[in-house]
């Protein structure tokens, strides 16, 4: 095998910048374009971050392998850095009323859940163009994946790591993986060499929770697993946008049964939520 050629993709996520990804179609949209490119052979494989990668990979395609899991935790970006923080309080650095920066449907419920007073407005944009906005004052806070910031050596403008009880993690945050068509032997083999089974154990866990839950993208839905001695811990949460109804519950067993256990839990979850929350937006206005 000789040297690798990239092809650079913008995809309708990258491209829709002004609405709230929820609204114009979820995990797909970083994905479709680039899979339908794949399962035609013009690319052979194509990395993605796990969070966005959607759950059903469209047929002939697989998750050829789950790269070392990055640091899966969300973080609070503050304009105001000069701030007080307790750890185990984390959003009570915020004013009453604070205004946050947001375009997750699920952390802006986590959030208000515990901070009802708080506002919210869009915010979206490259990592980059949402910090510039931020530091502008077009809110007084943000919202972001810890291994995003730590990808692009913007560490340092981490204020906050918010620990998975106060903000379950998204399914497979801070995971990379590569899809390829399945029956391109020769380079599944070859990715085989990158494949952490850890990160898979808990992406699998992760990725059938969320599939068993996935009635509407704009559910607020978290889902994180970790591995300890052996033994596969995951926390499921469901709740409404205005983080008003928010449940969560916990499963562990044997990394090999993290598909069952992923769909076991995404089931229990969904059997003790309100039915409309998972009621289908067709046409979002
Ligand atoms: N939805 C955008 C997206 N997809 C993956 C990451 C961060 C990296 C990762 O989680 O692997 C981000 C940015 C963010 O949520 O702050």
């Amino acid at each position: 095998m000789g040297a690798f050629k990239e092809e650079q993709m913008n995809t309708s996520g990258d491209l829709n910048l002004k609405d709230r990804l929820a609204e114009i179609g979820g995990k797909g949209l970083f994905s479709k374009e680039i899979h339908e490119l794949l399962a035609l052979g013009g690319i052979d494989f194509a990395v993605h971050s796990l969070k966005d990668l959607e759950t059903n990979l469209p047929p002939g395609l697989v998750l050829a392998c789950t790269m070392k899991r990055e640091d899966a935790r969300d973080v609070l970006v503050l304009r105001d850095r000069t701030v007080k923080v307790d750890p185990n309080d984390p959003y009570a650095c915020l004013p009453k009323g604070a205004l946050v920066g947001c375009a997750s449907v699920r952390r802006q419920a986590q959030m208000l859940h515990r901070r009802p007073d708080l506002r919210f407005c869009l915010l979206r944009g490259n990592v980059q163009t949402r910090l510039d906005k931020l530091n502008a004052g077009a809110c007084d806070a943000t919202l972001l994946a810890y291994a995003g910031l730590k990808r692009l050596g913007m560490e340092d403008r981490i204020d906050v790591p918010l620990e998975p009880e106060h903000m379950l993690p998204a399914a497979g945050q801070g995971i990379v993986g590569v899809t390829l068509r399945e029956s391109n032997y020769e380079l599944r083999e070859l990715l085989s060499a990158i494949e952490d089974p850890e990160a898979r154990a808990v992406a699998t866990a992760e990725r059938s929770l969320l599939a068993e839950l996935d009635g509407s993208c704009r559910t607020p839905i978290g889902g994180y697993a970790r591995l300890t001695d052996g033994v596969l811990h995951l926390s499921g949460l469901v709740a409404s946008e205005d983080g008003t109804f928010l449940l969560r519950r916990e499963a562990q067993g044997r990394p090999a049964d993290a598909a069952k256990m992923g769909r076991e839990l995404g089931i229990e979850l969904r059997a003790n939520t309100p039915p409309h929350i998972f009621e289908k937006i067709i046409n979002p206005s």
